[in-house]
């Protein structure tokens, strides 16, 4: 009997709970500090916060973290990773994923995404639904591609980075730490950290 917990009872939880079940684990359930008064997402129970969960550690095989907050999400995860967890890499069997690639603990690469030979994915990274990521990309901790970006090959996202919806990112390009594309660029040259960049070609706003 495979369990996971996930701590963050949000909509992007909700999407890994249902790769989770695809992938083969038998019961999810989800913590959120919004527990007890929150007790329930979507199709899964909420059964206890941060506290409740690194108490309960050891009932579970795996535990994820499903907030979308990049900085929470990974503070959250080191927390869990200290205390001992289990965090695995959940990977949706229709990504198609390069034998090649690297992906640190506590990422998740959700339907239909894919990511080219050598890449190299830290900890806590998202490839949301039908994102690519090419060869030879380097994504550092706690970054997100959203749904249906596309990285060409060789690009560098470094840490917390969030690249929006739709957004495409030439080749060789490096984008710096905590900076956020906006749904729909087209980022063709390197970004220093913090930015938010918009429009095509990407300018910062
Ligand atoms: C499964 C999932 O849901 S994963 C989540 C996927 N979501 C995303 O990828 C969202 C990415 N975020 C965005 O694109 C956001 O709009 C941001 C971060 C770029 C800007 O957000 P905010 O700071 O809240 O901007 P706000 O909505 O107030 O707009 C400010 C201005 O920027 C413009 N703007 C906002 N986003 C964009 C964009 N992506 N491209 C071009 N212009 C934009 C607005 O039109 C507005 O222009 P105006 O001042 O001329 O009226």
């Amino acid at each position: 009997m495979k369990h996971l917990a996930v701590l963050g009872a949000s909509g992007h939880g909700k999407v890994i709970a249902e790769c989770a079940e695809v992938c083969g684990w038998d019961q999810v359930s989800f913590f959120d500090d919004r527990w007890p008064a929150l007790a329930v997402n979507g199709h899964w129970p909420v059964i206890g916060g941060t506290k409740e969960l690194i108490e309960r550690l050891a009932e579970f095989q795996g535990v994820l973290v499903g907030i979308g907050n990049n900085v929470i999400r990974l503070t959250k995860l080191q927390q869990l990773l200290n205390a001992g967890a289990h965090v695995p890499v959940l990977q949706h069997p229709s990504a198609n994923i390069s034998r090649y690639a690297r992906i640190g603990a506590g990422s998740v690469i959700f339907a239909g995404a894919v990511i080219n030979a050598d890449s190299e994915l830290g900890q806590g990274v998202i490839v949301n639904t039908g994102a690519t990521v090419d060869h030879d990309c380097v994504l550092g901790d706690g970054v997100h591609i959203s749904p249906g970006a596309n990285l060409a090959g060789g690009v560098v996202v470094a840490a917390r980075s969030w690249v929006g919806i739709g957004a495409s990112v030439r080749q060789l390009v490096r984008i710096g730490s905590d900076v956020v594309v906006g749904a729909g660029a087209a980022v063709v040259a390197d970004a220093a950290d913090g930015l938010i960049l918009v429009g095509v070609p990407a300018r910062p706003r």
